[in-house]
């Protein structure tokens, strides 16, 4: 383990230590080891922050997989004892690989899902991120964006707020600091927050204002110690002032929707509790006599833009998840291929 320096984060609270995680320490654990959070992740090692100090710490093929935001115990001698339950987890399909899933992010907190008040508004999109936030179980805020270009900001939020009574929408100018303070009240301190949304929506423009004046480029720009070379890279978990963090990994920024069903399901809610009264108990929604969700499309109660964009993530969602099962299927039948193909081998050489 490498020392790097001491942190700005003054207590443990500030960097998101709560009673979630505390909990789940006996009462030797409490004692003898002490909490770390990850702050950066590389690829053959991760960087820790604790109240005292920011450390790198080698990855071990013993060790759990661990990603930013994650909670940590380290002994006395600063070796990994074990990781900390997760209270909320992002995680993707990773592309091309024998591994299924990665994850991106653990213990956020908030989700801001941007979505710019401008030609690209679009609430089958917000549907789709509140699908992945609530999957994560997160809490999602909707930041509508530009809206100093959208004279009718309020009437876009309020389009929004019919899709749930409970969400919570800001519209806000990502450029101007005093109309992002707004957001400080979801971003109280040791908050851990992302945000996410297409891409030019003003995610960064966002993060910046949050920030203060480019305090993410100051920290990005830091030594690489191992190498003895400079690198500028992002960090991850960057403390904002007056309280709270932002995760920002580059992973966060080009999240799909896999095995997401539940999340679809909980955003989705209102449609969820009209389907228990169809007819049929494996009822599509489509043309089905007794219909309930039909019947309240009809009626007015439910837009057809909300069922139909419900009907199409679910079979999205279907359709990426039987993949990755086909695939499992596959590396498994693959795994006994090599087996049997190194048994006889064996056999043919007389061991
Ligand atoms: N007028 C106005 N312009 C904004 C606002 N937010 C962002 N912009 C502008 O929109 C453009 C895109 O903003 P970014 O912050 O780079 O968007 P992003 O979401 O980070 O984009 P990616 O990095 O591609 O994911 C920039 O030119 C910003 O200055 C806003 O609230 N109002
Ligand atoms: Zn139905």
């Amino acid at each position: 383990m490498q020392f790097k320096s001491l942190t700005g984060y003054k207590s443990l609270a500030t960097l998101g230590w709560r009673p979630f995680f505390q909990q789940q320490l006996t009462l030797e654990e409490y004692s003898l080891y002490f909490p770390v959070r990850v702050i950066e992740q590389h690829k053959s090692m991760i960087t820790v922050a604790s109240d005292a100090f920011v450390a790198n710490l080698d990855l071990q093929h013993s060790m759990p997989e661990m990603v930013v935001g994650d909670w940590l115990l380290l002994d006395r001698d600063n070796h990994f004892y074990r990781l900390l339950d997760r209270s909320t987890c992002f995680k993707r399909k990773a592309a091309g690989s024998r591994v299924d899933w990665q994850l991106i992010s653990a213990n956020v907190d908030t989700a801001f899902i941007v979505c710019s008040l401008n030609a690209n508004f679009n609430l089958n999109r917000i549907e789709r991120y509140l699908s992945l936030v609530n999957e994560a179980g997160a809490q999602p805020v909707v930041v509508l964006s530009k809206s100093d270009l959208n004279p009718s900001a309020q009437e876009f939020a309020s389009q929004v707020r019919r899709l749930d009574n409970s969400l919570c929408v800001e519209a806000v100018n990502c450029l101007d600091r005093d109309s992002v303070s707004k957001l400080h009240h979801w971003i109280g301190e040791g908050e851990t927050i992302v945000v996410l949304g297409s891409s030019g929506v003003g995610k960064s423009t966002l993060i910046n204002s949050l920030l203060g004046t480019n305090q993410q480029k100051t920290n990005s720009i830091r030594k690489d110690d191992e190498k003895g070379r400079h690198t500028t890279t992002r960090r991850s978990l960057i403390p904002i002032p007056g309280g709270g963090l932002i995760l920002d990994t580059p992973g966060m920024r080009a999240i799909q929707l896999a095995d997401c069903r539940d999340g679809i399901l909980t955003t989705f809610s209102d449609i969820e509790e009209l389907a228990a009264r169809c007819r049929y108990r494996d009822c599509q929604h489509q043309s089905e006599p007794g219909c309930a969700v039909q019947k309240a499309v009809e009626a007015g109660e439910i837009d057809r833009r909300r069922l139909e964009n419900y009907l199409k993530l679910l079979k999205e969602e279907a359709f990426n998840s039987a993949t990755l099962s086909e695939k499992r299927a596959k590396d498994k039948a693959l795994g006994k291929f090599y087996k049997r193909t190194l048994t006889e081998s064996y056999k043919q050489k007389g061991r």
